[in-house]
């Protein structure tokens, strides 16, 4: 189980002196979308000019043009790229394409889709890296989580690894361990405390101890 950290509320130099707090306890660092509308795709070459041996995902939430985004992000030195699960199939293979050619990874984010289990296993046909389920900012706020959904897609997905995103914090990462995702995405859990590094070390250690509810 790997555990991503989500950049999204900061600015180049602020994600470079964050990551140096937590680099220790993180595998895959996000470039999320609000950072990339704010500072393109140069806060993914920054990050990973800085951090070179650290995973960089770039968080497109590719809809179309995949194949020229994913060269673009590539590019750029991002190792994963997020397209959305909601994109056509020829989107998706596209980005699969390009992914390939450049020995890069395709992220599919599963948010907003409706029938999860049946998009999970088409997407999962397409040969994508991970199936990531989300709970976007604005769902967060009314109370919503995708524990069960993380149920549903591990159900059905046969080739790709399962991530799970969106407001995951240490007193409810346990929840999501006992489901077993392959991919552990969080933002304001790490982000948000006083105390980054220790958030993270926390959380990488229940990940190893696999420290699951009941
Ligand atoms: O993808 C995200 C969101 O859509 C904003 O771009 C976040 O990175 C993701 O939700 C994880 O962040 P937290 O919800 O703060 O854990």
């Amino acid at each position: 189980m790997e555990l991503q950290l989500a950049l999204d509320l900061v600015n180049i130099p602020e994600a470079i002196e964050l990551i140096k707090e937590v680099e220790d306890h993180i595998d895959i660092v996000e470039i999320g979308t609000p950072v990339v509308i704010n500072e393109g795709l140069r806060a993914v070459k920054e990050v990973k000019a800085a951090y070179p041996n650290l995973k960089v995902l770039a968080d497109l939430k590719i809809m179309d043009a995949a194949g020229y985004e994913v060269m673009k992000a590539s590019e750029a030195g991002a190792d994963i790229v997020t397209i959305l699960g909601a994109a056509e199939d020829m989107s998706i293979k596209g980005a699969v394409e390009e992914a390939k050619k450049q020995g890069k990874k395709i992220l599919v984010d599963m948010i907003a889709v409706k029938d999860l289990a049946c998009r999970a296993k088409e997407v999962d046909a397409l040969g994508v890296d991970y199936i990531c389920v989300h709970t976007g900012y604005d769902l967060q706020a009314v109370g919503k989580n995708s524990f069960e959904d993380l149920q549903t897609i591990k159900s059905v997905v046969k080739n790709a690894k399962t991530a799970i995103a969106g407001g995951i914090k240490l007193d409810t990462l346990s929840e999501v361990i006992n489901v077993q995702p392959d991919l552990v995405i969080v933002g304001g859990g790490i982000t948000g405390q006083e105390d980054k590094k220790a958030a993270a070390a926390k959380m990488q250690q229940m990940m190893k101890e696999n420290v699951s509810v009941g």
